[in-house]
């Protein structure tokens, strides 16, 4: 069996990569950094060195790399082949894969089983987005080639920091993981993925997921920016910053609740664990990675407005939330493009266009005003 993966980088390596190989696939990977490329092909075995309690070393062997801007005629031939197609590049870069799976699907045998493609990015629906990319790359061909595949949705859930420097292709994880996949595209020939599990609603285990793993991340990051502090176990030892994060997972559970029908008890044990998992010393995680991409992470259907949104429909509070997107608009970090652009968006739009453009809201939704006035707060304290 074969997998070909999209994104060698943290979560690539140390979980989607990690369970495929247990899985007992051969896992080729493909990625654009020419030096990862190369580094992965120099190593027959590379280590996931789990930190924290219960946590083990894990050593995946049998992979590869491809690197897909150089090779691509190469990585076609290797989807060609493949049972499983992987993403784990960030949803913004799933239209710049969709080409490659078109061209593998193109080159598959007819007798082949269906390519089996699922998205691993933070995002609600990424593998239908990643889907709709592949229609769009294959243009008249598009029903033809998507017969050949099935496409299921995914949530992933296991913190991967950045990595540091000399640390090779190893990469050092925290102990816990999550994996749901949503079963029904596959009729029943489930991929080999052990510790994943297959449910037939894949809604309320991402939305669990995106608003309160994501949404407590970024809260801390942001807070955690706001206050000058570098990781995020630092960010959440302030107490202050606690309770925001705390109120902020309050008005998610409450919308998850209400949405999906979650038990209260059970949410509230979910979020005790979310929150140690961050507190976790002995893995090394900072306010910019876990805040990147500010404008991403402010939009529609995203981890702050996305719970805010439904939370202000139905009448819930949302005022923790809207304090959080408040502390994401001061997030100021140059070497991340979506920050610059942020900033520079501030300084430049007046705040009713760009709450109207950055968040996807319709000025008559009952959360709108209170975000535009914190782009306004916002605006003000730059001219200052
Ligand atoms: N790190 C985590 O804790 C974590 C956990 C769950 C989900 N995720 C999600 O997984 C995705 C990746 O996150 P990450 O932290 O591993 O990021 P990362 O930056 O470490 O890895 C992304 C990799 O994708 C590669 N890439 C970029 N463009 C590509 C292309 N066109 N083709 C092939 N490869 C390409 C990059 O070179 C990089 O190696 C994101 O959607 C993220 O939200 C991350
Ligand atoms: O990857 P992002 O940018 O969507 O979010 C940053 C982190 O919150 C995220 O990578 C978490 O570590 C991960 O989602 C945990 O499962």
């Amino acid at each position: 069996m074969k997998a070909v993966h999209f994104g060698a980088g943290n979560i690539g390596r140390g979980f989607v990569g990690l369970l495929l190989h247990e899985g007992g696939y051969e896992v080729v990977f493909s990625d654009v950094a020419d030096a990862l490329v190369d580094a992965i092909n120099a190593a027959s075995e590379y280590t996931v060195r789990e930190a924290g309690p219960g946590g083990v070393n894990r050593v995946v062997t049998g992979f590869r790399a491809v690197n897909s801007r150089l090779a691509p005629d190469g990585l076609a031939e290797e989807i060609a082949t493949a049972d499983v197609v992987t993403t784990a590049v960030g949803p913004t870069v799933l239209r710049f894969v969709a080409p490659a799976i078109v061209e593998g699907l193109r080159r598959r045998s007819p007798d082949a089983a269906p390519l089996q493609v699922m998205a691993c990015e933070n995002a609600i629906g990424a593998t239908d987005q990643l889907r709709d990319e592949v229609v769009t790359a294959a243009g008249a061909d598009a029903d033809a080639l998507t017969a050949g595949a099935v496409f299921a949705n995914t949530a992933v859930d296991r913190i991967v920091p950045a990595q540091p420097a000399g640390a090779g292709v190893d990469v050092t994880v925290e102990p816990y993981f999550e994996w749901a996949i949503e079963s029904g595209p596959f009729d029943g020939a489930l991929p080999s993925i052990p510790g994943a599990h297959f449910v037939d609603d894949l809604a309320p285990y991402i939305e669990r997921k995106l608003f309160t793993v994501n949404t407590g991340h970024a809260a801390t990051a942001y807070f955690g920016a706001r206050a000058g502090i570098e990781r995020i176990s630092d960010a959440l030892a302030d107490p202050k910053i606690a309770a925001q994060v705390s109120a902020a997972l309050e008005e998610t559970s409450a919308v998850l609740v209400e949405e999906h029908g979650l038990d209260p008890a059970e949410l509230a044990e979910y979020r005790a664990k979310i929150l140690d998992r961050f507190r976790n010393p002995e893995l090394v995680d900072t306010v910019q990675r876990v805040g990147r991409q500010p404008l991403r992470k402010i939009s529609r259907n995203e981890r702050f407005i996305g719970p805010a949104a439904m939370a202000a429909e139905r009448g819930l509070s949302s005022s923790a939330l809207t304090a959080a997107v408040a502390a994401a608009l001061e997030f100021d970090d140059p070497a991340d493009e979506q920050s610059v652009e942020l900033q520079e968006r501030l300084r430049n739009e007046d705040a009713e266009s760009f709450t109207a453009s950055a968040t996807g809201l319709d000025p008559e939704h009952p959360l709108f005003a209170a975000i535009r006035d914190a782009v306004i707060a916002r605006q003000e304290a730059i001219m200052v």
